[in-house]
């Protein structure tokens, strides 16, 4: 599930609960959209913070449900759109790791504050899946083309630390993440939405380089992942 708080200063939480890795079944899905839905519409509420319960933002798509299903039922790309269209800045407080699916929850987000000894990758290519919701759009506009596909075709998890470097995430902290998400929502929560609204549009414009700034996966993009990844098909590489 996903667990709406309404904290003080004008701010909402978002607490992934889904033990033992916050893995995103379809009850946390739909847990995630009812309580932005909850922070959106709400006036008073002027800022999110979006974080994992016990110490863990989220290791992706609950793989329980996959083995069952064999695909991932969850429509976590709308929730990133959302996301995105909404005017109210979003933080994601990443403790411990950020894999596939919850990566792509927190590169929706407008920032991403992560503790030092946290890792983030996509291991998609492991299940024989490619990011669907919005990370292989995403990912480009962060740390350019090349990085992208590094991360995307290995599936190796990076460091917090790389992930700066990278400009995955925003800030790392040695202390909690979800309490210094919580006062960086409050500053910027203090800012007026016109000057939130000047920068995000700013970040629009600029990352417009690369596309459209949302979308899905290809087709050209999928046949390209799959030459590069299945053997024999890159033969002369
Ligand atoms: C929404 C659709 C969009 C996106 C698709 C995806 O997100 S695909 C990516 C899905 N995620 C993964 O493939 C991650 C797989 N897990 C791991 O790499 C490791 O388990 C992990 C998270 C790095 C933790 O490793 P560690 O060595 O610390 O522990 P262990 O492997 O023993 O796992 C601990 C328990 O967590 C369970 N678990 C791990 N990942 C998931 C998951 N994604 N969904 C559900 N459960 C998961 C694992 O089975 C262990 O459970 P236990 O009952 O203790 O055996």
């Amino acid at each position: 599930m996903a667990e709406f708080t309404r904290l003080q200063n004008c701010l909402a939480l978002i607490r992934l609960r889904n033990p033992p890795v916050n893995a995103i079944s379809t009850t946390v899905a739909r847990g995630i959209k009812e309580s932005l839905q909850k922070a959106i519409t709400d006036d008073t509420v002027k800022a999110i913070v979006i974080c994992g319960a016990d110490g863990i933002f989220c290791a992706g798509a609950d793989i329980r449900e996959f083995k069952v299903h064999k695909t991932f039922d969850i429509q976590l790309g709308d929730i990133v759109d959302e996301i995105q269209r909404n005017k109210k800045p979003v933080v994601a407080a990443i403790q411990k790791l950020a894999l596939g699916g919850g990566l792509e929850l927190a590169l929706g987000c407008h920032y991403r504050i992560a503790h030092a000894e946290a890792q983030v990758g996509f291991p998609e290519v492991t299940l024989g899946i490619l990011p669907g919701a919005r990370g292989t759009q995403l990912l480009p506009r962060l740390v350019g083309v090349p990085a992208a596909l590094d991360l995307i075709i290995s599936g190796r998890h990076i460091s917090a630390n790389e992930a700066l470097k990278l400009g995955i995430i925003d800030k790392i902290v040695n202390s909690d993440p979800i309490e210094e998400s919580i006062k960086f929502a409050q500053r910027i929560s203090g800012q007026s939405s016109q000057e939130l609204q000047m920068t995000s549009d700013m970040v629009a414009d600029k990352s417009s380089a690369l596309g459209p700034p949302k979308g899905y996966t290809s087709k050209a993009t999928i046949e390209f992942f799959f030459y590069l990844t299945v053997p024999g098909l890159c033969c002369g590489m």
